[in-house]
């Protein structure tokens, strides 16, 4: 049964183990296990796979399935199909890069949490219309990045937001150092020359740096 306060907490949950979330485009399954385990030894233990790419729900049932450190959830949910798909192979969360009727709809009767995004204060309030307070800010840095996040703070202080889109190893201090981030997404830890190449060192190696980054 939908609840807000419990749909609040179990995102907050989430998004509390790490300070930044990696946004993932696994293109062959294959590299579905040996990715994420190589994230959540380095310190990153939460992981979005985006449905983006063919084995994107193979993807996110192996990662489930065989390494139960990792809190995966799925990413570019963009209907309600999607979100029961990922609901039934074990995704731990689903988020959006936006948010529809139909999604907020379905989404109160979802086990799992999702996390709708939003770029401006009338989708934010859109979204506490339904209930949510949790929100992904997409695409952060071209809607208006730290400052939009500063300008929220005042009308929405209940808010709390995971910013993505544009953010790297050098912007991300400056979102986390916000009251209203609770997590920062991004892809930069997982550069696609490193991923086709399957550097695992190098993944590695962005990864802890990108776990160890505090707001400043
Ligand atoms: O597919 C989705 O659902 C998205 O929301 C898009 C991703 O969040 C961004 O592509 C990640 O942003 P970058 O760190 O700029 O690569």
């Amino acid at each position: 049964m939908w609840n807000p306060d419990d749909h609040a907490c179990r995102v907050d949950d989430v998004f509390a183990r790490a300070p930044v979330l990696p946004v993932l485009a696994i293109e062959r399954l294959d590299d579905a296990v040996p990715l994420a385990r190589t994230l959540v030894e380095a310190g990153l233990p939460v992981l979005e796979v985006t449905l983006r790419t063919d084995c994107a729900i193979g993807a996110i049932a192996r990662i489930a399935r065989e390494l139960p450190d990792a809190v995966v959830g799925a990413g570019t949910v963009l209907t309600p199909e999607d979100l029961i798909a990922v609901g039934e192979v074990g995704a731990a969360f689903a988020i959006s890069p936006g948010a529809t009727e139909p999604l907020y709809a379905v989404a109160r009767e979802a086990s799992l949490p999702w996390i709708p995004a939003v770029a401006t204060a009338s989708e934010v309030m859109v979204g506490l219309d339904h209930g949510h307070r949790r929100f992904k800010f997409f695409p952060a840095e071209a809607a208006g990045g730290v400052a939009a996040l500063k300008g929220f703070a005042g009308p929405f202080p209940q808010v709390r937001f995971c910013p993505t889109g544009g953010i790297d190893a050098e912007r991300a201090p400056r979102y986390l150092a916000l009251s209203n981030v609770a997590t920062v997404g991004g892809s930069w830890m997982v550069p696609g020359d490193a991923l086709a190449a399957r550097d695992w060192v190098r993944i590695g190696n962005l990864a802890r740096e990108a776990a160890a980054l505090r707001g400043r």
